[in-house]
């Protein structure tokens, strides 16, 4: 559609509007009908103006809400593809990005803890059960820690803490207080008295491999869960590749 079909009457109007103009002799009524017309066009404009800038100013706010809607969206996709659906805390993948970077320039502690007999607590007490117990656990763990350090969930019921820049006797001691506020206090989801949890924690320089660092807590876990459960054991690196400690229990 071109402008002189948009505008068919508008253009009329001002086309009569020049001829009167451009003519000599024209009459009164000629000058009164092309103004009557030119104002009926105009009034016209006016109208359709105010309705189209109501439209646009109505889709704009359409289009705002949408987006806000969209950033909301977004930014929950976003924490959900970074969090533990059940506990809220880092899932696997978002605890090995921010190791990852962590270590790119800090060094880094890693404790991994893994609740002592779970299948049992599934198995006598069913998995609802066994899911209230993993929500409280994180709720004492993030009470002991008080803020310090990242949580995340990394398999059915084990968990990893993440401590950058801290010594690995701190992470051991941090270990230790979190194994007591577990042991200590019964859990109020749960009827039997202790739950509990064997820990295994290491410690690497900064651009040290994560899966490694992973692999050496893991390793001090299984020593944890094969001396009795219930305890914290640590394999520390002093270099990258250079063994300081071995299993080394406190
Ligand atoms: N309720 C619940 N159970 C889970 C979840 N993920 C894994 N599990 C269960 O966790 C249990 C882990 O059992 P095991 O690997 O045998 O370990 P364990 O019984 O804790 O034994 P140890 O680790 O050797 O002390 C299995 O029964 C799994 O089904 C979960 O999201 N919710």
């Amino acid at each position: 559609m071109n402008d002189s079909d948009l505008f068919e009457a508008e253009t009329a109007a001002l086309n009569s509007a020049y001829d009167v103009i451009s003519k000599d002799g024209v009459s009164g009524e000629e000058c009164r009908l092309a103004l009557d017309n030119l104002a009926k066009s105009y009034h016209r404009l006016m109208r359709e103006t105010r309705r189209l800038i109501a439209r646009s100013d109505r889709k704009e706010l359409e289009l705002n809400t949408l987006n806000g809607k969209l950033q909301q969206l977004t930014s929950e996709l976003d924490y959900k593809a970074r969090h533990d659906n059940l506990t809220g805390v880092l899932n696997r993948g978002a605890v090995f990005d921010r190791a990852e970077h962590y270590l790119t320039k800090n060094m880094l502690a890693l404790i991994v803890l893994d609740i002592d007999f779970f299948k049992r607590i599934n198995d006598d007490f069913g998995h609802p059960t066994g899911d209230a117990v993993l929500r409280e656990l994180v709720q004492k763990l993030k009470s002991a820690l008080n803020g310090v350090g990242e949580i995340g969930r990394v398999g059915g019921e084990e968990f990893t803490v993440l401590l950058p820049d801290i010594t690995l006797e701190d992470a051991v001691e941090i270990a230790e207080c979190i194994r007591l506020a577990i042991a200590s206090e019964s859990f109020s989801c749960f009827p039997r008295p202790h739950v509990t949890a064997s820990f295994g924690v290491s410690w690497s320089q900064a651009n040290c491999d994560f899966e490694d660092a992973y692999g050496r807590a893991d390793a001090a876990l299984y020593n944890a869960k094969h001396s009795g459960r219930n305890r914290v054991e640590a394999d520390g690196i002093f270099d990258c590749g250079y063994l300081l400690k071995s299993s080394e229990t406190f």
